[in-house]
Protein backbone atom coordinates (compact mmCIF):
# COMPACT_ATOMS: atom_id res chain seq x y z
CA UNK A 1 0.00 0.00 0.00
CA UNK A 2 1.16 3.47 -1.19
CA UNK A 3 1.00 6.55 1.07
CA UNK A 4 1.81 10.04 -0.39
CA UNK A 5 1.19 12.57 2.52
CA UNK A 6 1.34 16.47 1.57
CA UNK A 7 2.01 18.11 4.78
CA UNK A 8 3.88 20.83 6.00
CA UNK A 9 5.23 18.83 8.95
CA UNK A 10 6.57 15.99 7.78
CA UNK A 11 8.15 14.86 11.09
CA UNK A 12 4.97 14.39 12.36
CA UNK A 13 4.35 11.38 10.20
CA UNK A 14 6.68 9.71 11.88
CA UNK A 15 4.18 8.91 14.42
CA UNK A 16 3.32 6.02 12.04
CA UNK A 17 6.48 5.02 10.38
CA UNK A 18 8.68 4.99 13.69
CA UNK A 19 6.68 2.92 16.10
CA UNK A 20 4.52 0.04 16.35
CA UNK A 21 2.96 -2.33 13.64
CA UNK A 22 3.26 0.47 11.18
CA UNK A 23 6.70 0.98 11.61
CA UNK A 24 7.15 -2.86 10.83
CA UNK A 25 5.37 -2.58 7.85
CA UNK A 26 7.45 0.21 6.47
CA UNK A 27 10.79 -1.83 7.18
CA UNK A 28 8.88 -5.04 5.38
CA UNK A 29 8.13 -2.90 2.47
CA UNK A 30 4.61 -3.52 3.59
CA UNK A 31 3.77 0.11 3.14
CA UNK A 32 5.58 3.21 2.08
CA UNK A 33 4.84 6.09 3.34
CA UNK A 34 6.33 9.23 0.32
CA UNK A 35 6.09 12.83 2.65
CA UNK A 36 5.76 15.63 0.11
CA UNK A 37 6.19 19.50 1.65
CA UNK A 38 4.55 22.36 -0.02
CA UNK A 39 7.25 24.60 1.78
CA UNK A 40 10.16 22.77 -0.63
CA UNK A 41 8.35 24.31 -3.46
CA UNK A 42 7.76 28.01 -2.75
CA UNK A 43 8.31 30.66 -5.55
CA UNK A 44 8.11 33.76 -3.52
CA UNK A 45 11.77 34.84 -1.26
CA UNK A 46 10.41 34.60 1.43
CA UNK A 47 9.32 31.05 1.41
CA UNK A 48 5.57 31.60 2.20
CA UNK A 49 3.24 29.06 2.01
CA UNK A 50 -0.01 30.56 3.42
CA UNK A 51 -1.87 33.14 1.71
CA UNK A 52 -4.98 35.64 2.72
CA UNK A 53 -8.69 34.93 2.30
CA UNK A 54 -10.69 36.96 -0.43
CA UNK A 55 -13.42 38.36 1.00
CA UNK A 56 -11.64 39.21 4.45
CA UNK A 57 -12.05 37.63 7.83
CA UNK A 58 -9.56 35.77 10.33
CA UNK A 59 -7.25 32.83 9.11
CA UNK A 60 -5.00 31.97 6.16
CA UNK A 61 -5.40 29.44 3.47
CA UNK A 62 -2.56 27.24 2.11
CA UNK A 63 -1.16 29.22 -0.60
CA UNK A 64 -2.18 27.58 -4.36
CA UNK A 65 1.09 27.61 -6.32
CA UNK A 66 2.95 25.44 -3.76
CA UNK A 67 0.23 23.37 -2.79
CA UNK A 68 -0.69 22.22 -6.41
CA UNK A 69 3.40 22.25 -7.60
CA UNK A 70 3.77 19.57 -4.03
CA UNK A 71 0.14 17.76 -5.54
CA UNK A 72 2.21 17.19 -9.17
CA UNK A 73 5.25 15.96 -7.60
CA UNK A 74 3.18 13.24 -5.24
CA UNK A 75 1.25 12.43 -8.68
CA UNK A 76 4.30 11.61 -10.14
CA UNK A 77 5.69 9.83 -7.56
CA UNK A 78 3.02 7.59 -6.68
CA UNK A 79 1.23 4.79 -8.78
CA UNK A 80 -0.67 6.21 -11.98
CA UNK A 81 -4.30 7.75 -11.18
CA UNK A 82 -3.84 7.61 -7.69
CA UNK A 83 -6.87 9.33 -5.86
CA UNK A 84 -6.38 12.11 -3.90
CA UNK A 85 -7.76 12.68 -0.55
CA UNK A 86 -7.97 16.05 1.75
CA UNK A 87 -8.48 15.82 5.58
CA UNK A 88 -11.27 18.49 6.04
CA UNK A 89 -13.74 18.86 8.54
CA UNK A 90 -16.09 19.14 5.59
CA UNK A 91 -15.56 15.39 4.39
CA UNK A 92 -17.22 12.03 4.83
CA UNK A 93 -16.75 10.61 7.88
CA UNK A 94 -14.06 7.90 8.28
CA UNK A 95 -15.39 4.55 8.89
CA UNK A 96 -14.41 0.45 7.99
CA UNK A 97 -16.22 0.73 5.28
CA UNK A 98 -14.03 3.84 3.70
CA UNK A 99 -11.37 2.54 5.19
CA UNK A 100 -11.96 -0.90 3.14
CA UNK A 101 -12.56 1.51 0.13
CA UNK A 102 -9.35 3.00 0.33
CA UNK A 103 -7.24 -0.36 1.24
CA UNK A 104 -8.68 -1.74 -2.38
CA UNK A 105 -7.48 1.21 -4.10
CA UNK A 106 -3.83 0.43 -3.67
CA UNK A 107 -2.44 3.69 -3.48
CA UNK A 108 -3.85 7.34 -1.84
CA UNK A 109 -2.25 10.60 -1.67
CA UNK A 110 -3.47 12.57 1.60
CA UNK A 111 -3.40 16.35 1.58
CA UNK A 112 -2.96 17.12 5.31
CA UNK A 113 -3.92 20.84 4.88
CA UNK A 114 -3.34 23.59 8.01
CA UNK A 115 -4.42 26.74 8.21
CA UNK A 116 -8.21 26.84 7.82
CA UNK A 117 -7.99 24.85 4.57
CA UNK A 118 -7.75 25.12 1.30
CA UNK A 119 -9.00 26.94 -1.85
CA UNK A 120 -11.90 25.66 -3.24
CA UNK A 121 -10.86 25.32 -6.59
CA UNK A 122 -8.29 23.12 -5.87
CA UNK A 123 -10.59 20.93 -4.17
CA UNK A 124 -12.49 20.76 -6.28
CA UNK A 125 -9.70 20.27 -9.55
CA UNK A 126 -7.37 18.10 -7.44
CA UNK A 127 -9.51 16.41 -4.56
CA UNK A 128 -10.93 13.16 -5.31
CA UNK A 129 -12.41 12.84 -2.05
CA UNK A 130 -12.59 15.28 0.91
CA UNK A 131 -12.60 12.86 4.53
CA UNK A 132 -13.18 13.79 8.37
CA UNK A 133 -12.56 12.02 10.73
CA UNK A 134 -14.97 13.32 12.85
CA UNK A 135 -16.98 16.98 13.68
CA UNK A 136 -13.99 18.55 14.94
CA UNK A 137 -11.25 21.26 13.84
CA UNK A 138 -7.97 20.46 14.16
CA UNK A 139 -4.86 22.57 13.77
CA UNK A 140 -3.81 20.42 10.88
CA UNK A 141 -4.70 17.38 8.73
CA UNK A 142 -1.45 15.34 9.58
CA UNK A 143 -3.27 13.78 13.32
CA UNK A 144 -6.40 13.00 10.15
CA UNK A 145 -4.27 11.38 7.82
CA UNK A 146 -2.06 9.56 10.34
CA UNK A 147 -5.63 7.32 11.45
CA UNK A 148 -6.21 6.98 7.68
CA UNK A 149 -2.52 5.22 7.16
CA UNK A 150 -2.69 3.00 10.60
CA UNK A 151 -6.34 1.86 9.58
CA UNK A 152 -5.77 1.24 6.41
CA UNK A 153 -2.36 -0.47 6.63
CA UNK A 154 -3.85 -2.65 9.40
CA UNK A 155 -5.91 -4.31 6.41
CA UNK A 156 -2.66 -5.02 4.09
CA UNK A 157 -1.84 -8.60 4.91
CA UNK A 158 1.26 -9.37 7.02
CA UNK A 159 0.71 -6.14 8.63
CA UNK A 160 -1.03 -7.60 12.02
CA UNK A 161 0.08 -11.40 11.33
CA UNK A 162 -2.40 -13.84 13.54
CA UNK A 163 -4.31 -11.22 15.08
CA UNK A 164 -5.85 -10.23 11.58
CA UNK A 165 -8.86 -12.29 11.48
CA UNK A 166 -9.48 -11.17 15.15
CA UNK A 167 -9.42 -7.91 14.17
CA UNK A 168 -12.46 -8.52 11.19
CA UNK A 169 -14.38 -10.81 13.60
CA UNK A 170 -16.25 -7.55 15.38
CA UNK A 171 -16.10 -4.52 13.54
CA UNK A 172 -16.36 -5.49 9.94
CA UNK A 173 -19.07 -7.40 11.13
CA UNK A 174 -20.60 -3.41 12.09
CA UNK A 175 -20.42 -4.57 16.01
CA UNK A 176 -18.51 -3.07 19.32
CA UNK A 177 -15.90 -5.64 20.29
CA UNK A 178 -16.31 -7.97 23.14
CA UNK A 179 -15.15 -6.36 27.16
CA UNK A 180 -11.39 -8.17 27.51
CA UNK A 181 -9.75 -9.26 30.52
CA UNK A 182 -6.23 -10.60 31.32
CA UNK A 183 -4.56 -10.86 34.55
CA UNK A 184 -5.02 -11.24 37.51
CA UNK A 185 -8.13 -12.84 38.14
CA UNK A 186 -9.63 -10.48 40.30
CA UNK A 187 -9.17 -6.34 41.05
CA UNK A 188 -10.91 -4.66 43.88
CA UNK A 189 -13.17 -7.54 44.62
CA UNK A 190 -13.96 -7.60 40.18
CA UNK A 191 -14.01 -11.37 38.97
CA UNK A 192 -13.60 -11.89 35.40
CA UNK A 193 -15.87 -13.46 34.03
CA UNK A 194 -16.39 -17.08 34.71
CA UNK A 195 -16.86 -18.54 30.96
CA UNK A 196 -13.77 -17.19 30.19
CA UNK A 197 -11.88 -19.32 32.33
CA UNK A 198 -14.11 -22.87 31.21
CA UNK A 199 -12.34 -23.61 28.75
CA UNK A 200 -16.00 -24.25 26.63
CA UNK A 201 -14.88 -22.52 23.58
CA UNK A 202 -18.75 -22.68 21.92
CA UNK A 203 -19.94 -21.10 25.32
CA UNK A 204 -16.82 -18.22 25.06
CA UNK A 205 -17.95 -17.82 21.50
CA UNK A 206 -21.42 -17.25 22.28
CA UNK A 207 -20.72 -14.99 25.32
CA UNK A 208 -18.47 -12.84 23.48
CA UNK A 209 -20.87 -12.60 20.53
CA UNK A 210 -23.83 -11.88 22.87
CA UNK A 211 -21.16 -9.11 25.03
CA UNK A 212 -21.05 -7.58 20.85
CA UNK A 213 -24.24 -7.79 20.18
CA UNK A 214 -25.22 -5.56 23.73
CA UNK A 215 -22.95 -3.34 23.78
CA UNK A 216 -23.83 -2.18 20.50
CA UNK A 217 -27.26 -1.95 21.35
CA UNK A 218 -26.48 0.24 24.78
CA UNK A 219 -23.89 2.44 22.95
CA UNK A 220 -24.25 2.54 19.34
CA UNK A 221 -28.05 1.43 18.22
CA UNK A 222 -27.33 3.59 15.18
CA UNK A 223 -24.90 0.46 14.00
CA UNK A 224 -27.68 -2.15 14.70
CA UNK A 225 -30.05 -0.44 12.67
CA UNK A 226 -29.34 -1.58 9.24
CA UNK A 227 -28.16 -5.48 11.00
CA UNK A 228 -30.02 -8.43 9.94
CA UNK A 229 -30.12 -10.91 13.27
CA UNK A 230 -29.58 -14.39 13.24
CA UNK A 231 -31.97 -16.48 14.87
CA UNK A 232 -29.08 -16.73 17.65
CA UNK A 233 -27.81 -13.25 17.73
CA UNK A 234 -31.56 -12.88 17.95
CA UNK A 235 -31.78 -15.23 20.87
CA UNK A 236 -28.16 -13.71 22.72
CA UNK A 237 -29.00 -10.11 22.04
CA UNK A 238 -32.66 -10.24 24.28
CA UNK A 239 -31.19 -12.44 27.01
CA UNK A 240 -28.73 -9.69 27.09
CA UNK A 241 -31.42 -7.67 27.60
CA UNK A 242 -33.11 -9.37 29.77
CA UNK A 243 -30.40 -9.66 31.61
CA UNK A 244 -29.56 -5.69 32.02
CA UNK A 245 -32.98 -4.74 32.70
CA UNK A 246 -33.86 -3.21 29.14
C1 LIG B 1 -11.18 22.31 3.88
N1 LIG B 1 -9.96 21.90 4.56
C2 LIG B 1 -8.98 21.12 3.80
C3 LIG B 1 -9.73 22.20 5.89
C4 LIG B 1 -10.56 23.14 6.51
C5 LIG B 1 -10.31 23.45 7.85
C6 LIG B 1 -9.26 22.85 8.57
C7 LIG B 1 -8.44 21.95 7.93
C8 LIG B 1 -7.31 21.30 8.66
N2 LIG B 1 -7.82 20.83 9.93
C9 LIG B 1 -8.60 19.72 10.01
C10 LIG B 1 -8.64 18.76 9.02
C11 LIG B 1 -9.49 17.67 9.19
C12 LIG B 1 -10.29 17.57 10.33
C13 LIG B 1 -11.19 16.39 10.53
N3 LIG B 1 -12.23 16.56 11.36
O1 LIG B 1 -10.98 15.33 9.93
C14 LIG B 1 -10.20 18.57 11.27
N4 LIG B 1 -9.37 19.62 11.12
C15 LIG B 1 -8.67 21.61 6.59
Amino acid sequence: MYFGVITLFPEMIDAVTKFGVTRRACENGLIKVDCINPRDYTEDKFGNVDDKPYGGGPGMLMQVQPLRDALRVARSQAPKDTKVVCMSPQGVQLNHSLVTDIHSWGSVILIAGRYEGIDERVLQKEVDLEVSVGDYVLSGGELPAMCIIDAVSRMVPGVLGNIQNAQEDSFAQGLLHFPQYTRPEEIDGMRVPEVLMSGNHEKIRNWRLQQCLGRTYERRPDLLKNRVLTKLERKLLDEYLQEHDF
